[in-house]
């Protein structure tokens, strides 16, 4: 298989000129600085791009999630506005700036609501920020990964124009939140800046700095809107929007959380409602008045190499994307009611919902996706699948509660119970493990699907979870800030939160399991068409011996904690498909 190596592109400075005049706003690109990264890592922009041209129609093709025409997609949004646009009426006065950050989407968005309300004219900005750009904390791959950027830059065009459709635009600037927002604030003399809440230290961190330089610019008294403003601070007001559940409506403080996932279900389920999306006025106008909005950075100006989805699943952003997505998977495909027998598969578009990458940039609201699965439940009908994709929401608004008890904890590598064990930082052993050559094809595939297209299924990220940290011993951070790169649904709080319960150091000491491949592969790809459709070299083989190849492929690089790769199913882990959140895994022996 042929790689492309890219070597570590030059960091670009990303300078935002603004003149502080209603009338003229401009933001530049200079493409001057050159920071080499400094990397662990040299190759870890190895990105498998070229696999060889196969003579089969099903190994080279890729899926465009959703699989729908562009004018399709803009019908199922038009049609999904329609039907959440009301007729509330504004009474607040002045400016407003809404900062669009993880929440790229109009449709209940309570920040972009409550902007509108409280003003006469909202302006809504975008912060291409450079530390976005940088590199993970411990291990120096790219913060972003190529194909996560281009999912971004979907999301923002997308982002405009429904923001267009309603009346409004986009302001896209280029730099530091904390440095463009309060001189924003202050040429437009805004009262408030209203955002999304976050609860990563990183994100808190820009948070702070943002309350800090609006504190300082305080805005001139002048005559605006028939509107005295003086000497006023613009307030910054977060708003609560990442969850399905209401931080507010939770039954208990976050420092209360349950530490076990299904206590805390039940009584979520018990005592909470989940409130009902937000419908918004026709127009949102008018817009302030700016000559230039901005425009979009390209790839190569993030400092990455741009990539083409080859093979696989190739996502489409934005909002309209992900409205239609939900369009495809609940109404035209009618593959809800079978969603908890096929979650557990690893090929093709439709064993799950493939929600998570619009989840994560906040192209879908989590509520939307309850309040279609009530409909599809009254319109078509309710069982356990239905129920369970609401179940998976549950784990998702968990991991987001789970930060906000846990903090910084969730990022160290002892995790939140502190748990004391030898990890080893074994770079070679990474790099196989990184680059799908491990000599295991169930874990050589799923690698090479992450690389290829940013997206790895549930099932997988467990399957290669359990493999680097239990059987090669390698500090489990390596692997999650991999994921943090590769992931288009790269969220902190899941990503971070599945990867601490996947290595044993989690909230929970329960969830310490160990993922035996043998059985995972009869059991999950029993013909072996995953690894063959991921490593053609595999499709000569006989079915059943595509996942034990001996040496008809590449050596193991190490044996096994647990069972052989034989073939034989020598594990003796609890019964295949069991239907909980981690079925069929074993508990882990600790060294
Ligand atoms: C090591 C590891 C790392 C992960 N990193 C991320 C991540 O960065 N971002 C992310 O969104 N998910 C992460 N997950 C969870 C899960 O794998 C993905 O959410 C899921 O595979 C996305 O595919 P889907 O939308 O088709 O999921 P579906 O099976 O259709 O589930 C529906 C939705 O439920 C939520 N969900 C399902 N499983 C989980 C879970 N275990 N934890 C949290 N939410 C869940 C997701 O929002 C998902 O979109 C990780 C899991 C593991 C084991
Ligand atoms: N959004 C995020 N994405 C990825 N990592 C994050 C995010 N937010 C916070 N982190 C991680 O949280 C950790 C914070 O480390 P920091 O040093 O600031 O805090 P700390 O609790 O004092 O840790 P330490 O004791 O290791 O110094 C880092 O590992 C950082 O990468």
């Amino acid at each position: 298989m042929a790689i492309l190596h890219c070597t570590p592109l030059p960091f670009l400075s990303l300078r935002t000129t603004l003149y502080s005049s209603k009338s003229s706003l401009t933001s530049t690109f200079t493409n001057s600085t050159t920071r080499t990264r400094n990397l662990l890592f040299v190759a870890m922009n190895t990105f498998s791009k070229s696999e060889p041209v196969s003579s089969s129609a099903s190994s080279s093709s890729t899926y465009e999630v959703p699989e729908l025409a562009a004018n399709d997609m803009d019908r199922i949004s038009d049609n999904t506005f329609g039907r959440y646009t009301g007729s509330t009426k504004r009474s607040g006065k002045g400016t407003a700036i809404v900062w669009f950050r993880n929440d790229l989407r109009v449709l209940d968005n309570e920040a972009l609501y409550k902007a509108w309300l409280s003003s006469e004219t909202v302006l809504p900005v975008y912060c291409v920020d450079p530390r976005l750009f940088a590199t993970t904390y411990h291990f120096g791959f790219p913060k972003t990964g190529a194909l996560r950027a281009q999912f971004l830059l979907e999301c923002l065009v997308d982002l405009r124009k429904n923001l267009m459709k309603k009346g409004l635009n986009l302001l896209v600037q280029h730099g530091k939140p904390e440095e463009i927002l309060p001189s924003l604030a202050k040429a437009f003399q805004a009262h408030t800046v209203y955002a999304q809440k976050e609860t990563c230290s990183e994100e808190l961190n820009v948070e702070r700095l943002v309350m800090g330089g609006l504190k300082q610019a305080v805005t001139s008294p002048e005559e605006s809107s028939g509107v005295t403003v003086s000497n006023k601070i613009t307030k910054l007001q977060l708003v609560w929007g990442t969850t399905m559940y209401h931080l507010d409506d939770l039954p208990f403080d976050a420092s209360s959380l349950p530490d076990m996932y299904t206590q805390f279900r039940k009584i979520i389920e018990a005592k909470c409602t989940i409130r009902p999306c937000i419908k918004l006025p026709p127009s949102l106008g008018p817009p302030p008045l700016i000559e230039d909005w901005g425009c979009l950075p390209s790839l190569e100006q993030l400092g990455l190499c741009s990539q083409n989805v080859i093979k696989g699943m190739k996502f489409v952003g934005g909002e309209t994307a992900g409205l239609s997505r939900v369009y495809e998977y609940f109404w035209k495909k009618d593959l809800l009611k079978v969603y908890k027998e096929t979650r557990n598969g690893m090929l093709g578009p439709d064993y799950s919902t493939k929600f998570s990458p619009w989840l994560a940039s906040g192209s879908l609201s989590p509520r939307f996706l309850y309040e279609e699965v009530k409909r599809y439940e009254n319109e078509r009908l309710a069982n356990s699948s239905t129920y369970w994709v609401l179940f998976e929401l549950i784990w998702r608004d968990y991991f987001r509660f789970l930060s906000v008890k846990y903090g910084n904890s969730l990022f160290h590598l002892g995790g939140p119970r502190k748990v004391q064990r030898n990890w080893s930082q074994d770079k070679s052993l990474f790099e196989s493990w990184r680059d799908g050559c491990t000599g295991y094809p169930l874990i050589d595939a799923n690698m090479k699907e992450l690389s290829t297209t940013g997206f790895m299924s549930n099932r997988g990220r467990q399957i290669v979870c359990s493999f680097l940290v239990r059987d090669m011993g390698i500090d489990w951070r390596m692997g999650a800030e991999w994921f943090e790169t590769c992931l288009l649904d790269y969220d902190p709080c899941s990503n971070y939160g599945n990867w601490t319960y996947g290595s044993g150091v989690g909230n929970d000491p329960r969830e310490d399991r160990y993922f035996s491949i043998p059985k995972q592969a009869q059991t999950y790809d029993p013909e072996g068409e995953y690894v063959a459709y991921w490593l053609p070299q595999l499709r000569k083989i006989q079915k059943e011996k595509r996942n034990f190849p001996g040496n008809m492929y590449i050596p193991q690089v190490v044996p096994l904690k647990f069972g052989t790769a034989s073939g034989s199913n020598k594990d003796s882990s609890p019964g295949a498909r069991r239907s909980n959140h981690r079925g069929n895994e074993r508990k882990w022996n600790r060294r």
